[in-house]
Formats: structure tokens, C-alpha cells, sequence
């Protein structure tokens, strides 16, 4: 890349940045764990495929502060569970951001190796307070036995399946809070099809078409 555009990219990128940490303010050592995170993605992003690369330039906008805002949507919860973490969203951003509150504790479930080590080390250099389960879904969320607050998932399947894979964890009390794009509507039509749910809309405060779905109840349709 010539000069002229390296420096009009890390000029797109600082002004990203400046958006999402105004749309979720964090403190400065959330910061710091969040730069330690974004240094270690982009070096392994050239290996690994952990972000579509098209999204690289609005990094913080696009993931980070898409990622932090459901930490109003579940303010009290400690113990969380990321179902599919892929590169670590939303999962290694919030365990980035309650590093500080005592007791917190993230779970992040992923099946594939190699992104479950890059989770480690992002867990590592952050030291957020948190822990990988190289598993798959299915057999992690049906032998639960501790305690779970909230459960999310990013970009990892159709609302109705999601829906599957939390009712374990939402039957013992865990919030489900799901990101989702602007099919949210079908998505949901779709689900009411296998699950009675009350789910609650909130618009994604990252702009564009994305909605937060949140589920405090599911049960199987019979
Ligand atoms: C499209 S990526 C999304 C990653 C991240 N949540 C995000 O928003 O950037 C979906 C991730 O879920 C993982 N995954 C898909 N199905 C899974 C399953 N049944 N059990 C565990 N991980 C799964 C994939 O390996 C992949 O890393």
C-alpha cells in the first residue's frame, strides 16, 4: 500500500474508533484491554479469516461497539455464555469491558481449533476473565450445571435455531440476547413456527438494519 493510502486508512480507522467509543463509552483500562485485543486480531486476521475483511476499516464501529451495547440490555449479569465466538464477538469485547466487576466470568463456546486459539490468546493478553470451551454447541449448553446470567450469539444461525441452542441455558434462568440484521421480522415469524417466545426488539445503536432480539422465556411448541 502506497503511504498516502496507509495514512488515510489509520485515518479511517481513528475516526471508527472515536464513533464506537462514543456510542459505548468504556473506561480506560476497558480500553486498553480492547486495544490489546484489536492489536492481537489484526496481526492473526492476516493467518485467520476472523472478520470479513471488507468490515476491517469500521472495526470498532461494525464489532467492538456492537459487541458493548448489550451491556445495558443486562446490566446486573455476571456469568455469560457467547455461543459461537468465532474471533470473540460479542464475547471477548465483554469480557474486555467487565474485567472489572467481581465475579464475572464469560464463557465462549467455538468448534473450530483454530479459533479457539486465538480466543485463548486474546483471553490471555487481555486477561479478561474468561474461558474457552473448544466444543460444539449442542453438548455444551445440555450438561450446563452452573450458574448463567446471559446468554448471546452473533452471526451464528437462524433466529429459530438459536432458540434451540439457548433454551437449556434460558430454562435456568439466563437472559438470551441475540444480534441480528434486518430479517429480524422473518426470523421471528419463523421461530413462533416451533417456540413460545415474548421476545423484545431493540434497534442496534451501531445504526444500519440491526436489531437486538432479547428472550427471558422459551418453550417448545408441542
Ligand atoms: C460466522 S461466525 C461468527 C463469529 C462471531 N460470533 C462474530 O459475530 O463475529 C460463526 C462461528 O460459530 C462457530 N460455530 C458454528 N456452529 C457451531 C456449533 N454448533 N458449535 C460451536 N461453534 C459453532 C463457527 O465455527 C464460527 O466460528
Amino acid at each position: 500500500m502506497k503511504r498516502s493510502s496507509t495514512s488515510a486508512a489509520l485515518a479511517v480507522a481513528e475516526v471508527d474508533k472515536a464513533t464506537a467509543l462514543q456510542l459505548t463509552p468504556v473506561s480506560r483500562e476497558t480500553q486498553e484491554r480492547l486495544d490489546r485485543y484489536v492489536a492481537l486480531l489484526l496481526e492473526w486476521q492476516a493467518k485467520t479469516n476472523l472478520v470479513a475483511p471488507s468490515t476491517l476499516p469500521h472495526l470498532w464501529t461494525r464489532h467492538i461497539a456492537d459487541s458493548l451495547q448489550l451491556l445495558d440490555l443486562a446490566p446486573d449479569a455476571k456469568v455469560w455464555v457467547d455461543l459461537g465466538s468465532g474471533g470473540g464477538f460479542p464475547g471477548v469485547v465483554l469480557a474486555c469491558a467487565l474485567a472489572e466487576r467481581p465475579g464475572a466470568q464469560i464463557h465462549l463456546v467455538e468448534r473450530n481449533a483454530k479459533k479457539a486459539a486465538f480466543l485463548r490468546e486474546a483471553i490471555r493478553v487481555t486477561r479478561a476473565p474468561s474461558v474457552v470451551h473448544l466444543s460444539e454447541i449442542g453438548d455444551i449448553v445440555e450438561k450446563w450445571g452452573g450458574r448463567v446470567d446471559c446468554v448471546t450469539a452473533r452471526a451464528l444461525a437462524p433466529l429459530h435455531q438459536l432458540i434451540g441452542f439457548a433454551e437449556p441455558l434460558v430454562k435456568k434462568g439466563a437472559k438470551a440476547l441475540f444480534l441480528k440484521g434486518q430479517d429480524v421480522e422473518a426470523e421471528l415469524t419463523e421461530s413462533t413456527k416451533y417456540w413460545k417466545i415474548e421476545p423484545k426488539l431493540y434497534p442496534s445503536r451501531t445504526g444500519g438494519q440491526g436489531w437486538i432480539v432479547a428472550i427471558d422465556c422459551i418453550e417448545r411448541r408441542s
